[in-house]
């Protein structure tokens, strides 16, 4: 694609039942979208036509994909990723919609690699119902970092004032010390410092690195990764002349608003991040899986159940998480960018 055509996002419905493909049809119902960005569906046509009918949403068109990879440049482009009915009750988990919304996320992925389409949005899939022998992953971004052949690779929470990335991911709180090393820090700041750079822009990026217990462990009072793990790697760092700081303790670094003064901030293990991140930028938060080949965000949120079907869902995540895709793809491809 040449940079002045219009990237084309690829967007997977999630599961059926959730709210992904409401959110997908409201978020594709405002039409300024159309100016920035080729949208491609990837799942069925028979669900959009059922959530349009359920939540009484008339202003939504839409192009059915008759020859792969062939999309209508303005207009929202549907993918039919599988030929049988499958039954939609939203609000309701079953292997069934958790086995389609693989499909819907296998196809989208193939024509990622193909070059097809530039760029995957994702909405939310249930994590319970798609795990299989055909999906042994905890999420899309185990799933992803393996598709596209990274090492590793860091989920990094992003809104317009907030940064999180995260060392571990879907793991127990109870692993979580244990994965606590030196190599592991190392390479998601790595990261963070690299996607800062080449997605975000940022040349010189400053980061703060929280502690693992309660206040950073306390001089080793109330535990020692701070004092053997977390603070040898941000010496490291500092005597490398990068701008990296901390570790400092979790709870009073977000009340204090010290966030304000980083590019990024890496927390430790999911909560620790997600908690204030979700605070503080539940509506403009996005979910990006940097360290990848390929551009792939999502809503910060999952399928939220309570609400499918019932015309409830704020759409504003996915639509960020369209424009966050669209404008990340710019940056990695646009040759003033820094890199
Ligand atoms: N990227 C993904 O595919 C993700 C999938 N999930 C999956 O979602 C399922 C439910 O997870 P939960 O932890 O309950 O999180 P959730 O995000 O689905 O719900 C948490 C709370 O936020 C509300 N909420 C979520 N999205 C909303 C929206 N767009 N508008 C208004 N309110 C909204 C829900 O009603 C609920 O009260 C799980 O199966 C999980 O695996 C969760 C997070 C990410
Ligand atoms: N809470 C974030 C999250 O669960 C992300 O999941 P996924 O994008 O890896 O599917």
């Amino acid at each position: 694609m040449s940079t002045a055509q219009k990237p084309r996002i690829g967007i997977t419905l999630g599961d059926l039942n959730g709210i992904g493909p409401e959110v997908v049809i409201k978020a594709l119902g405002d039409n300024r979208l159309l100016n920035l960005v080729t949208p491609v569906i990837y799942g069925s046509a028979r669900v959009i036509t059922f959530y349009k009918k359920l939540l009484n949403i008339e202003e939504f068109n839409y192009t059915q994909v008759r020859n792969k990879g062939q999309f209508a440049p303005k207009s929202i482009n549907v993918v039919n990723c599988w030929e049988d009915t499958i039954e939609v009750n939203p609000g309701k988990a079953t292997p069934e919609t958790g086995k389609a919304s693989l499909t819907a996320l296998q196809q989208a992925c193939e024509e990622l690699k193909e070059g097809l389409i530039d760029a995957l949005v994702t909405a939310p899939i249930d994590k319970h119902s798609v795990h299989s022998e055909a999906f042994p992953f905890k999420g899309h971004t185990e799933y992803l970092t393996q598709f596209f052949g990274a090492q590793e690779s860091l989920m990094f929470m992003v809104s317009d004032s907030l940064r999180v990335g995260l060392v571990t991911e879907h793991i127990p709180v109870k692993d979580v010390a244990a994965a606590i090393t030196k190599e592991r820090i190392e390479a998601k700041l790595r990261l963070m410092e690299q996607s800062l750079r080449k997605d975000f822009g940022i040349t010189k990026p400053r980061i703060a690195v929280l502690g693992l217990n309660p206040h950073a462990g306390d001089g080793g009072l109330l535990g020692q990764e701070e004092e053997k793990i977390i603070k040898p790697v941000v010496t490291e760092q500092k005597n490398k002349g990068k701008l990296v700081y901390g570790p400092y303790p979790a709870d009073g670094f977000f009340a204090a608003g010290s966030h304000s003064k980083y590019d990024a901030v890496l927390a430790m293990y999911h909560d620790q991040g997600l908690v204030p991140f979700k605070t503080l930028a539940f509506e403009q938060g996005v979910n990006f899986t940097a360290g990848l080949s390929i551009v792939r965000t999502s809503p910060d949120h999952g399928t939220a159940y309570a609400l499918a079907g019932k015309n409830h869902a704020d759409e504003s995540s996915l639509r960020h998480a369209i424009y966050q895709a669209h404008d990340i793809f710019k940056h990695r491809n646009e040759p003033s960018t820094e890199k």
